[in-house]
């Protein structure tokens, strides 16, 4: 039979409120989404350092940081994928009961996993969805993944191989391959500065 755990809460004397208030903004967390070669990591890295410049206390989260190390014992199999994003959101959800401003930018291609992201951070979360084409994507091939998908050598490509759900309702709809890198984190940015303003 399975042992019931027996965990009592901690009562932490320092808050939430207590941290966004020495740094004298909200937290909160900007979810970016979509294909590889989308425009996830440049936005979120453009969108840090634009939020940064102006005094936010920010981190991104993304598959260089993450998957080399919380979770490189998974691989791209859905349910893979669903543990992954699991683990990131309640990664994420510390860093915002820390006060900061999370960019997390993962291909998360499930809305479930994405719908419960949301509702585990819950304050401040902003849904992006990073989209180009999947041929324009394939055409930059970033990291030359496409290429090696298309030959058979990587398995459960997303937009090949495994699928992508696209956001019905994202808070922001970024159409990469008409808007430049610029123009795009500008929306983003409109979106989360009113959210981080403390009451
Ligand atoms: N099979 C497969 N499908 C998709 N992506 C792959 C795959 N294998 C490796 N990669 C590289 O891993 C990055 C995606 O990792 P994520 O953690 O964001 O994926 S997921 O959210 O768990 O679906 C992704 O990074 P980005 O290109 O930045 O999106 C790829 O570079
Ligand atoms: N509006 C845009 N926003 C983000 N990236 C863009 C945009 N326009 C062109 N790009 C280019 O698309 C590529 C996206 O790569 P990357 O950010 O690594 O994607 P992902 O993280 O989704 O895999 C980069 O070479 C970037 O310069």
């Amino acid at each position: 039979m399975e042992e019931k755990l027996h965990l009592v809460k901690q009562c932490y004397k320092t808050r939430k409120g207590d941290r966004e208030a020495r740094n004298g903004h909200k937290a909160g967390c900007v979810w970016f989404t979509g294909l590889s070669g989308s425009g996830k990591s440049t936005l979120a890295n453009k969108v840090e350092q634009e939020l940064f410049a102006k005094g936010y206390m920010t981190y991104v989260l993304d598959g260089d940081n993450i998957r080399q190390g919380l979770c490189k014992d998974l691989s791209f199999t859905e349910e893979d994928r669903i543990e992954n994003i699991r683990r990131i959101s309640e990664v994420a959800k510390l860093m915002c009961d820390s006060g900061i401003v999370v960019l997390a930018a993962f291909v998360s291609p499930f809305r479930k996993d994405r719908r419960l992201a949301k509702e585990l951070i819950r304050e401040n979360f902003l849904e992006v969805y990073v989209d180009a084409p999947i041929e324009v994507c394939e055409q930059r091939d970033v990291k030359g993944l496409y290429v090696k998908a298309r030959r058979g050598e990587i398995s459960d490509f997303t937009g090949i191989s495994s699928p992508f759900e696209v956001p019905e309702f994202p808070d922001v709809h970024v159409q990469t391959n008409k808007l430049s890198v610029e123009q795009s984190a500008q929306l983003v940015i409109d979106k989360i500065l009113p959210k981080l303003q403390m009451d």
